[in-house]
């Protein structure tokens, strides 16, 4: 099969089933029938599609008289490919881009596709100066939308929380390419080390500025070539998530909750930090989400974690007061991290938001109750908005006067205002992410 091809049913998977783009992506380069140069085309066509896809749908709008949900997915996803390859791969002849399109179109498609497509792409470059983004001046949301792609509903919320100067910093920030963010299995070797290690082996490695296990790898190698992860001496991870085990300082020969706990990654570095004696509960609501934390544990041969089936908003009923520290890394939309989940920003909608302050406030009034008396509950989202946050936090406090917040202004070298951590693009160049530490009022027996 040719790259383009492959390129089509991965965004076909995206698309139409709702597939994670760095899932099926990966899954299709760990097949390895792909030399360096085709993963690389493959990996840019897919990413760069699903990036842009406001953008190309903007185009497609404009040429088509039928509505984009009107459109066969088959039919889109060409489009879009074909669309993307003639405006944003300038290397790639215009021709070439027309023509493989069309291909996959008699290929792939319905009769009559081929026609469709070949008409609408030509067309686009026809007409190629029509498509210019609305100034900033005459639209300020859609200009930003289209060329960050952002969703115009997220842009106009950021415009309406943080006014447009940030606005465009943070559509900047979702927009770039992250480094790849490592975190050292203290377990097994100490970040030095690893750094050394990484360097021999000609990769451009740095230490993270706040998370003491980080590394961002520039020029991402790929996940592939990363003996270290395979060895078991690092996993992917990035760093605000990094911060999160360190809010929850695990000692020794304690108990520990992580009740929303897959695929693991906190529940690994809770285990890593807290050493043999400490037992890490990972918790989820998902049977096969289970398999993932016992499979990253085995990986860091860490021998402390146990894992639960649970559903997070009745744990309390079960394990009262049963854990010296409880972590609910709750599930949220997920705003914080646009830039490493391409297609997150594609699925969100506005009333998404409404409901999930509802599902967090019940997993954490119920993680709240297995806290024994003088033990600590962190809560943590990768989201920055408010409504998920500091509000759920507070209405929780007033609730619960047994629980009173500890300081994390200076979590790992952070400085940053107020009892809680709540990282900003636009201020803090890391993901958006929020962190509060509470204790509950008593001693151990
Ligand atoms: C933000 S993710 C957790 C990421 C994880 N802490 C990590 O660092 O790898 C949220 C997790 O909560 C789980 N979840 C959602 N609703 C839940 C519930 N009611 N009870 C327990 N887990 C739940 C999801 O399956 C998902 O794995």
């Amino acid at each position: 099969m040719n790259v383009r091809e492959t390129a089509f049913h991965s965004l076909l998977t995206i698309c139409k089933d709702d597939g994670y783009s760095n899932i099926v992506v990966s899954r299709t380069i760990q097949k390895g029938d792909m030399n360096d140069r085709d993963r690389r085309f493959y990996t840019e066509l897919v990413y760069g599609t699903v990036r842009c896809l406001n953008y190309l749908d903007w185009i497609i709008g404009k040429l088509s008289s039928r509505t984009i949900n009107k459109l066969d997915p088959v039919c889109l996803v060409i489009l879009r490919m074909g669309l993307y390859q003639i405006f944003r791969m300038s290397k790639i002849p215009e021709s070439a881009a027309c023509n493989e399109a069309v291909k996959m179109a008699r290929r792939f498609g319905n009769r009559g596709m081929a026609g469709f497509v070949n008409a609408l792409l030509r067309n686009s470059i026809r007409r190629r100066l029509e498509f210019q983004i609305p100034d900033f001046s005459e639209n300020a949301p859609l200009h930003l939308s289209l060329t960050y792609h952002q969703p115009v509903w997220l842009v106009k919320k950021w415009i309406h929380d943080y006014g447009t100067d940030d606005t465009v910093r943070i559509c900047q920030y979702f927009d770039s390419i992250p480094d790849l963010c490592l975190r050292t299995n203290t377990q097994r070797i100490s970040r030095d080390e690893l750094l050394q290690q990484l360097s021999k082996r000609g990769l451009q490695a740095v230490a993270a500025s706040f998370s003491p296990e980080g590394i961002y790898l520039k020029d991402n190698p790929g996940i592939q070539s990363l003996q270290e992860i395979h060895d078991g001496l690092a996993l992917i991870q990035d760093e605000p998530s990094q911060l999160v085990a360190h809010a929850l300082d695990p000692q020794p020969h304690e108990v520990i909750f992580d009740v929303c706990a897959a695929p693991g990654g906190k529940t690994t570095h809770i285990a890593a930090l807290a050493g043999p004696d400490t037992t890490v509960y990972g918790c989820d609501i998902y049977e096969h989400k289970l398999k993932l934390i016992e499979s990253n544990a085995r990986a860091l041969h860490l021998t402390n974690v146990r894992t639960l089936l649970q559903d997070a908003c009745t744990i309390g009923d079960k394990y009262r007061e049963k854990a010296d520290r409880v972590l609910v890394d709750a599930p949220c939309s997920g705003l914080g991290v646009l830039r490493r989940k391409l297609d997150l920003r594609w699925r969100k909608r506005a009333e998404d938001l409404q409901k999930l302050p509802v599902l967090q406030s019940r997993i954490l009034e119920s993680a709240a109750a297995c806290v024994r008396p003088g033990g600590v509950l962190v809560y943590s989202t990768c989201t920055m908005n408010d409504g998920e946050n500091s509000q759920v936090i507070q209405q929780f406090l007033q609730a619960h006067q047994e629980f009173k917040t500890e300081n994390l202004g200076n979590l790992c070298g952070l400085s940053q205002p107020g009892p809680f951590i709540q990282l900003l693009p636009q201020k803090d160049e890391l993901d958006g992410f929020f962190i509060a530490r509470l204790r509950k009022e008593g001693h151990r027996d």
